[in-house]
């Protein structure tokens, strides 16, 4: 694990929350997206070398949806930067480690992520992420 890429946060409102955190950290928004695939359209900040992601459902059901009728809006998941996403995810799942994705999938800002259930990692979803080299887009 390189360091802390992005610390997740579930919203509800991502227009009301960006403004927020626009006031917050005193910057703006680098970027909107999109990911139809997680059903959620995301906003992000850079804080030093760290982001954060807010996150709205764009779905009437997906993981965000569920995590807010359960827990309300709030921190969500903690992702990690790693050199080689295959290597971590045999090293934890060796090391008892639930992974809940068979391969890397694409997520946001040009990475490919997995998940750990929280189950797994004292009741903090985690995620992985590796930068997807930009040529090869
Ligand atoms: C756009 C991509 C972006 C990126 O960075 O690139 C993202 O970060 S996408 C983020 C959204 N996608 C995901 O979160 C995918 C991974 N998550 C999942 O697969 C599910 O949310 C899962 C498996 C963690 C939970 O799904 P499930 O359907 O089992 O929901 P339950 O409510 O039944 O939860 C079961 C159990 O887990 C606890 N839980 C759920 N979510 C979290 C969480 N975020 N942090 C900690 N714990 C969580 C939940 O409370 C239940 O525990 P229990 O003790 O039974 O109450
Ligand atoms: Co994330």
């Amino acid at each position: 694990m390189r360091k802390i890429e992005h610390l997740g946060i579930a919203v509800k409102d991502l227009k009301k929350s960006t403004e927020l955190f626009e006031k917050l950290l005193g910057k703006p928004s680098y970027k909107e997206e999109a990911v139809k695939r997680e059903e959620v359209v995301t906003s992000f900040f850079q804080v030093g070398e760290t982001k954060i992601e807010l996150l709205q459902s764009s779905d009437s059901q997906g993981p965000i949806r569920k995590f807010i009728e359960k827990r309300n809006e709030g921190l969500h998941h903690i992702a990690f930067a790693v050199d080689d996403i295959y290597a971590e995810m045999k090293r934890l799942q060796e090391a008892g480690f639930e992974v809940l994705n068979d391969v890397p999938k694409r997520g946001a800002d040009h990475k490919l992520i997995v998940f750990l259930h929280p189950r797994s990692t004292n009741g903090v979803l985690v995620e992985l992420c590796q930068e997807i080299d930009s040529s090869l887009e």
